[in-house]
């Protein structure tokens, strides 16, 4: 599965933590993450990371484009509800995408949790059948 991996600033650390609580499942797959959360994630685990542009520099955007072009399977993005982000337009965005194609998304740990879960279940190989038709 192709995961995209995304925190604001306030959430990175949560972000590391739960990158590190399950390094073991998501070594086995494809990752993606915005500029920032790519290099820290990178720094704190041994997972390999595909990185895109900083957010407020494009990477919500970049990765909204994977996904109208079916190649992200999941999103995790832990949101800063609590900080004005000079990109929001660029967030909105990138969750109505995840909307308009079916895309699981978690914007919080609670959620984010519950879809890694499931992703180790197999809950997800719907996703292999749409991405390859
Ligand atoms: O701003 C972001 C998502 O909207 C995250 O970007 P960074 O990972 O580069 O900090």
């Amino acid at each position: 599965m192709n995961i995209a991996l995304i925190a604001h600033d306030m959430k990175k650390d949560m972000m590391i933590h739960f990158t590190t609580a399950y390094e073991n499942i998501l070594k086995d797959h494809k990752l993606f993450a915005t500029g920032t959360t790519g290099k820290r994630i990178m720094e704190n685990t041994d997972l390999e990371i595909e990185r895109f542009q900083s957010g407020p520099l494009g990477g919500d955007q970049q990765i909204g484009a994977e996904i109208a072009n079916n190649r992200m399977d999941m999103v995790i993005f832990l949101r800063d509800p609590l900080t004005a982000q000079p990109h929001e337009p660029d967030i909105q965005a990138l969750i109505r995408l995840c909307d308009v194609y079916m895309i699981p998304v978690a914007t919080n740990i609670a959620t984010a949790e519950l879809l890694i879960r499931a992703l180790e279940r197999g809950d997800l190989q719907w996703r292999n059948f749409v991405r390859e038709s």
